[in-house]
């Protein structure tokens, strides 16, 4: 296993690019540690794909380097770099059985058939195909492919790095929440540095402790699941993760206080110094309840999800979302908007420019 770096990395496509928009990755310095799970999040053409063929080698950026364990590999070629790759689609030898295809990474390396055969028992125990060890790929279904797949992928203890592209794609919508929990022990039992790359927010928040989320070519941010969604360093990243997305609201400054449609807001504290550009309000709709007193709006459109009433109200153009326990108000009621100043935040040209407030210490 090996500690991944990419240092100052930028990848166009064109042979003279222009400027930064001619750039699929416009600028990438990221540190992975030695058996970390790493999911890599963003919307289709982000640059995942662009990223993962670097690290893999079938890619040879136009700037920067790839270190494994400080050791710079970005001229090796795939088959020298030691990774294992799990693709969208199962990659598998129909004629073998379960038990070759499991065993063939392995035996490619000469690896003595004791060992192979413990690795092999090891891994299939894990994910619970022991039983169909001796059945021929071929008539497998695409879900039992696929974890044969993952089981290729992860058998070797000896790789840098395994990496997962949407692997998930062809798995079953029910069985999806098994593999995805499935795969989470597996990093625990393993603890290969893993790299993990999806579009669902799901799949990342389940699998990885460190998420991080490009947007056009670029990090926007890398955190905790929980960071991500307490936090969010980015509107795109507030939108992004969240069911609804954060909030975003039109704002303007005056006296160093944020204001939405003139009315003065609460931020969680102060604003960062000389902030200016369009600058946004940032709340996540859990953080925004109905009282008594607050901004009035007018209740656009109910959606009941179950425990709770997601409840949408429009002030001036602007939709804001409030999750809602108990009875929700109906469609055309006014009501009134209170938002918790602590998950108010101010966003300057998409970035956070508000600081928390910094909390009292314990007397
Ligand atoms: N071979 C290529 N030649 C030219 N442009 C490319 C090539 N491959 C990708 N791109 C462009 O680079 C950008 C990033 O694409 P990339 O495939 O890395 O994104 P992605 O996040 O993996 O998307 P997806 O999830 O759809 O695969 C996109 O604008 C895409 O059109």
């Amino acid at each position: 296993m090996a500690k991944i770096t990419l240092k100052n990395l930028r990848h166009s496509y064109y042979p003279n690019p222009k400027g930064p928009d001619d750039f699929a990755l416009k600028e990438v310095d990221l540190d992975w540690q030695d058996g970390g799970a790493y999911a890599l999040l963003g919307p289709s053409g982000c640059g995942k794909s662009t990223l993962l063929n670097i690290i893999s080698g079938l890619l040879e950026p136009s700037e920067g380097q790839i270190l494994f364990d400080g050791q710079d590999v970005t001229k090796l070629p795939p088959d020298q770099r030691d990774i294992a790759q799990v693709f969208q689609f199962p990659v598998i030898y129909d004629t073998m059985t379960v038990r070759q295809n499991l065993a063939f990474p392995l035996k490619n390396r000469g690896v003595d058939p004791a060992t192979i055969e413990k690795r092999v028992a090891e891994i299939a125990e894990m994910l619970e195909v022991t039983d169909i060890l001796d059945r021929k790929a071929a008539g497998l279904s695409p879900d039992n492919k696929q974890k044969i797949s993952m089981g290729r992928g992860l058998v070797r203890d000896d790789v840098n790095v395994v990496m997962f592209d949407e692997p998930l794609t062809v798995i079953d919508p029910h069985l999806k929440w098994k593999l995805r929990t499935k795969l989470k022990e597996l990093h625990q039992r393993v603890s290969h540095t893993m790299i993990y790359v999806t579009h669902d927010q799901t799949e990342a928040l389940t699998f990885a402790d460190q998420v991080v989320v490009m947007q056009d070519g670029e990090v926007v941010q890398i955190g905790t699941p929980e960071e991500l969604f307490e936090r969010p360093a980015h509107t795109f990243v507030g939108h992004f993760i969240g069911s609804p997305g954060m909030n975003v609201l039109p704002a303007t400054i005056k006296d160093g206080q944020a204001l939405f449609n003139g009315t003065a807001v609460a931020l969680e504290g102060p604003i960062h110094p000389g902030t200016k550009g369009t600058l946004e309000i940032g709340i996540r709709p859990e953080f925004v309840s109905l009282g008594d007193t607050g901004i009035a709006g007018t209740v656009s459109r109910v959606s009941d999800v179950g425990r709770h009433a997601v409840v949408q109200v429009t002030i001036a153009d602007t939709k804001i979302s409030a999750v809602v326990n108990g009875t929700p108000p109906a469609t055309g009621d006014t009501v009134h908007l209170q938002l918790t100043a602590a998950q108010t935040r101010l966003y300057a040209d998409g970035w956070i420019a508000s600081t928390p407030a910094q909390k009292e210490s314990a007397a």
